[in-house]
């Protein structure tokens, strides 16, 4: 598909799809409610299983969750998925496939050994035990980590000096929030530049992915992890040509001024969005406050419905760029999606309930198709209340899933969205 700014009234600009499916370039996401097609998920494995009291809130979970009933929890998300013509791609199935090729197998593991608390000789060791492992071994490796107690092997002060609980390859309990750690806008995927050092080696894995699997190699990269922090749960496509970045815990006004700057020149949008939001945990990402459920609608917190702003920023001559001054986000966003206003459902909920189910993921829903969205089915006032204003609600269990403070949007990387 090619996006195209078409001849506009006035200083309003839209975008329209021109044509679908690029064959060289088979993945291409322009909104959040286009009819979804194929979607990358992680099911939680052995990773989860190195989550301990001990560790838990710098892993950056709120609890420990049950492994098992996690797995059976993501299992059914994918079938929910599945069931309305999605196709599920999994990361460790991709890192596999992508792993077996030998270039890709060295970087992934200079990129492992590129920590610099192992030091020289515990990294010959780690090096030597990760040239033994076969590919599926390797991939679970680094995802699931690897402990100085199952090394086995080893020598040197570091190695010596350590508990033998510790980490020699840290574990990745968050890449089941697949939305983080990359994004496609159009036909570009960027991989992030993740801000809390738990999740950074998340982005070595999809770029791994991105740059060497066969369904992927050669698709265009609009950012990469060495730039300034930006996490996909923060990036919303409100309708094509219209990205808006919440910037906040994870989220920098540079990665925001970043985005801007590489979308635009790739055409890929002719306005940003950047939305200042707490910086706090319980809305870490923008996409813990709101997220679209139709291609004129939004499922928001209310208790900040009323506070949300928006600093415009459009492309100018060159690599310039303009930001007006903030407006309230729903204005903002109606200005720039060209349409006379962006609805809130209005979930009406007090503000205790509001609260708690914001923190339980309620407004995180992630839309298949304009008024069908997948929700966690625990915040029974925030879905019912979506179904009250016509959204069709796909509920799914998240008791153990949501101890990360992720919903269905968070575990969620669309790849490939039809146009609308
Ligand atoms: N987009 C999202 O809000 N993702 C959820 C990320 C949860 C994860 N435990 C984190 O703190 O980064």
């Amino acid at each position: 598909m090619v996006i195209r700014m078409a001849d506009v009234p006035s200083t309003r600009q839209t975008w329209q799809p021109m044509a679908m499916i690029d064959e060289r370039f088979p993945h291409e996401v322009h909104s959040e409610v286009g009819r979804l097609r194929t979607v990358v998920l992680h099911r939680p494995g052995p990773e989860l299983k190195r989550l301990t009291p001990r560790n838990n809130g710098s892993l950056l979970f709120d609890g420990i969750p049950w492994v098992d009933r996690a797995q059976e929890e993501h299992d059914a998300f994918a079938a929910a998925l599945r069931s309305h013509g999605v196709e599920v791609l999994y990361i460790q199935q991709l890192l596999r496939d992508t792993l077996a090729l030998p270039d890709a197998r060295e970087a992934a593991v200079a990129s492992a050994l590129a920590d610099k608390r192992l030091g020289d000789t515990l990294r010959a060791s780690v090096r030597s035990y990760l040239s033994d492992l076969d590919v599926d071994t390797l991939a679970s490796t680094l995802i699931a980590g690897l402990s100085h107690e199952e090394i086995r092997r080893g020598s040197g002060l570091v190695y010596t000096m350590m508990d033998r609980h510790d980490f020699v390859i840290d574990p990745l309990p968050n890449l089941l929030f697949t939305r983080d750690s990359s994004v496609w806008i159009g036909r570009q995927v960027a991989v992030t530049s993740l801000a809390m050092p738990a999740r950074q080696r998340e982005t070595s894995l999809t770029d791994l992915i991105y740059t060497h699997h066969p369904r992927f190699a050669g698709s265009p990269k609009l950012y990469d992890p060495s730039l300034e922090h930006l996490e996909g749960g923060d990036v919303l496509l409100l309708a094509p040509g219209v990205v808006a970045v919440g910037v906040g815990e994870r989220t920098t006004p540079a990665g925001a001024e970043r985005l801007a700057r590489r979308i635009f020149a790739a055409d890929l949008a002719h306005t940003l969005l950047a939305v200042p939001i707490a910086q706090e945990r319980a809305t870490m990402h923008l996409d813990t406050v709101c997220t679209m459920v139709d291609v004129d609608a939004m499922v928001m917190y209310p208790n900040v419905a009323d506070t949300l702003t928006a600093f415009t920023v459009r492309r100018h001559e060159d690599d310039h760029i303009i930001v007006e001054k903030p407006q309230p986000f729903l204005t903002a966003a109606a200005s720039a999606m060209g349409i006379d206003a962006l609805r809130l459902i209005d979930t009406g909920l007090d503000p205790v309930t509001a609260e708690r189910e914001q923190w339980d993921d309620g407004n995180n829903t992630l839309a298949i198709a304009p008024r069908l969205c997948v929700a966690y089915e625990r915040n029974q006032e925030t879905n019912k209340r979506l179904s009250d204003a016509g959204i069709e609600v796909v509920e799914i269990a998240g008791s153990e899933l949501g101890s990360g403070r992720g919903g269905p949007r968070c575990m969620s990387c669309p790849i490939l969205r039809d146009a609308y």
